[in-house]
């Protein structure tokens, strides 16, 4: 059992006294010190910061059923890195902040076909970037900066990160192709690179030729050198920034709360709703733009004074600004999201939206609890949400699978969501607007209810154009208006998302091309093949759902479709979901698969024509 292995991992550990708790039959292995559970089965380690050393035995990890992630950040491990290619199963590996180094055999991942997120950086890893890490199918972050990782950069498999950092090592020659739109940052400190994103590699003296050959090395010194004037450079900048934004802190307290958070950077942690706390103060309730104001059903025992005393931590930050998860004494806990871009309507205009957004209630809906009005900044504060986003579980940031049955009642729960916020906002263009699987949030029973719905109208135009999903639109980026369908489009991407497990990252790169990206991401999984190939083999009960699966495939392609006039509208979309089932029910003769392509092939699909054949 696994309370057994894990006493037996422990004592290949030197140093462990943070695990002292280990051993305690009375309290069960999920409370145990850095042991993960969900639902209380085991599915991971986190063993970080605690100093540990010794041996990783990954023969003995072999033993645990279910490890799904497994973390040993900031320890005093050191030594070739473990072969945790034994670990199959394995979907997140966090190694970074150790003393690991030498190099890494080429083979080192080779069978991870669940690894999605890898983090080494700052080791002491030498040699190549091992091919099989490259070529694992589902990478969705890697971080291997700080180390000494040498020679060029392999052709990943996959170009879709959420993390992408290979800064600060020796690696040259030219970056893949495949590479070339990734932030420069994430290339930053190795001498020998160049092609796009960075500089061009033609007449520059560490001219790449197309092979492992190292260009004419810098000398070590040098480097050096130069990294040390970069990080004074940093540390300046940084120091100046700083002090701008205190002094516009201090310039705008008197007027309004502040609230005042740690400068992490964010998605750099893993397990990252555990960022750091911060602290919400406020000057007073006398503030000139008139505190919070409460709408739909008052929550009693909320006191703005509690509440902007409230400890608080940072669960990310958006488009729009930061989201932070505040915990009052004796009162509920809530989340409060900051808003920057909602200068274009005036306080009446915004207090007359709000109380509105105020008075929706169902239950797939994130009731808006109160918000705040400055002339600058608005704040809207909401339940909180316990099972975290549907994103996070998407991709593996939870480290739980969600199975079919939970995807099919969260698919449900959003369609319930939508058609109720339909009916509601008759009249607006886009009565949701930003649909997208970070704003699907769980409750404690995995109850879909969606986030940051009807704020198109409050937005500044220009920023919903560059930020908000349903801009990315194939119509809204042709310069034609979003509308209703341009929400069908955004609930089609989720429910592609849902089903194979990919993410659509454009999401997070902004602006121009970001639409033609999310198309080409609908075009990509069209392509590979219209069988129900593309369903996310990792989801667990897909086998007695198969049928109903590619059913909500044929929904989700259906809302994607190119065109406004063959796009369904979204009561046809609701109507087909709320038809699914959880498993198949055998059909009539012919398979669930074969009944599903009749039926589908009266519509006018860019699509079908492709993946009936
Ligand atoms: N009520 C809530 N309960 C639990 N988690 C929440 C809640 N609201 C937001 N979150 C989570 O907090 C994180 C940050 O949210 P935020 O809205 O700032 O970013 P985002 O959704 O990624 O981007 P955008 O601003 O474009 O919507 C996200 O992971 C989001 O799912």
């Amino acid at each position: 059992d696994n309370a057994q292995v894990l006493m037996n991992f422990k004592t290949f550990l030197s140093n462990a006294d943070a695990l002292s708790n280990w051993g305690n039959q009375s309290i069960g292995v999920c409370s145990w010190t850095g042991v993960l559970c969900f639902n209380q089965s085991f599915h991971g380690l986190r063993l970080e910061h605690m100093g540990l050393g010794g041996t990783v035995d990954v023969d003995t990890l072999h033993l645990l059923s279910n490890l799904n992630s497994f973390s040993v950040i900031n320890n005093n491990f050191e030594g070739p890195m473990p072969e945790f290619k034994k670990l199959v199963n394995l979907r997140a590996l966090f190694l970074s902040n150790n003393k690991f180094s030498g190099e890494i055999p080429d083979d080192a991942f080779d069978g991870m076909k669940r690894l999605k997120r890898v983090f080494l950086a700052e080791n002491e890893f030498t040699g190549h970037i091992p091919t099989s890490l490259a070529q694992l199918p589902k990478l969705f972050d890697v971080d291997i900066h700080g180390n000494s990782f040498e020679g060029n950069i392999p052709e990943f498999q996959q170009s879709d990160f959420r993390v992408f950092n290979l800064s600060y090592n020796k690696l040259e020659g030219r970056i893949p192709e495949s590479l070339s739109s990734k932030d420069p940052t994430s290339f930053a400190g190795n001498q020998g690179l160049c092609g796009d994103p960075l500089g061009p590699c033609i007449g520059s003296p560490t001219t790449p030729s197309d092979t492992d050959q190292p260009p004419n090395s810098h000398p070590e010194k040098e480097n050096k050198k130069k990294r040390i004037i970069l990080t004074v450079v940093v540390v300046v900048g940084v120091i100046v920034l700083a002090s701008i934004i205190a002094l516009l802190i201090i310039r705008y307290r008197r007027k309004k709360p502040v609230l005042v958070k740690d400068a992490q950077p964010q998605n750099v942690t893993p397990f990252s709703s555990e960022s750091k706390s911060i602290v919400v103060t406020a000057e007073s309730k006398k503030s000139e733009d008139g505190g919070l104001n409460f709408v739909g059903n008052q929550r009693e025992g909320i006191d703005l004074q509690d509440l902007l005393r409230a400890s608080a931590e940072v669960l990310g930050s958006g488009s729009f600004g930061s989201t932070y998860k505040a915990m009052l004494l004796n009162g509920p806990v809530v989340v409060v999201k900051r808003f920057k871009n909602m200068n274009d309507v005036g306080k009446k205009e915004f207090f007359d939206h709000m109380n509105r957004l105020g008075k929706l209630s169902h239950p797939n809906l994130l009731p808006l609890v109160a918000f705040y009005y400055g002339k600058e900044e608005k704040l809207l504060v909401h339940d909180f949400a316990e099972n975290g986003s549907l994103a996070s579980h998407l991709h593996g940031r939870s480290g739980v699978e969600l199975n079919w049955a939970t995807r099919l009642k969260i698919i449900k729960g959003v369609a319930r969501g939508l058609a109720y916020l339909y009916t509601e906002f008759p009249n607006q263009a886009l009565p949701h607007g930003h649909l997208k699987s970070s704003n699907v949030v769980l409750d404690s029973s995995f109850e879909a209810r969606l986030a940051e719905y009807g704020l198109v109208a409050v937005v500044e135009k220009s920023h919903a154009q560059q930020f908000m999903v349903a801009y990315k639109s194939p119509e809204a980026s042709q310069s034609e208006k979003p509308s209703e369908k341009s929400d069908v489009w955004c609930l089609g991407i989720l429910i592609l998302e849902l089903l194979t497990g990919k993410f659509p990252a454009s999401y997070l790169r902004h602006g121009k091309g970001a639409s033609e990206d999310l198309a080409a991401w609908v075009n990509s999984i069209v392509s590979e093949g219209w069988n129900g190939e593309m369903l996310d083999k990792e989801i667990p009960g897909r086998g007695s759902g198969e049928g109903e699966m590619v059913k909500l495939l044929r929904i989700g392609m259906g809302c994607c479709e190119w065109s406004l006039e063959s796009r369904w509208s979204w009561k046809e979309a609701v109507a087909k979901i709320e038809e699914l089932k959880e498993s198949d029910d055998g059909g009539d003769g012919g398979s669930e698969r074969d009944h599903l392509y009749s039926v589908s092939t009266s519509l006018d699909d860019f699509s079908l024509s492709q993946s009936i054949s």
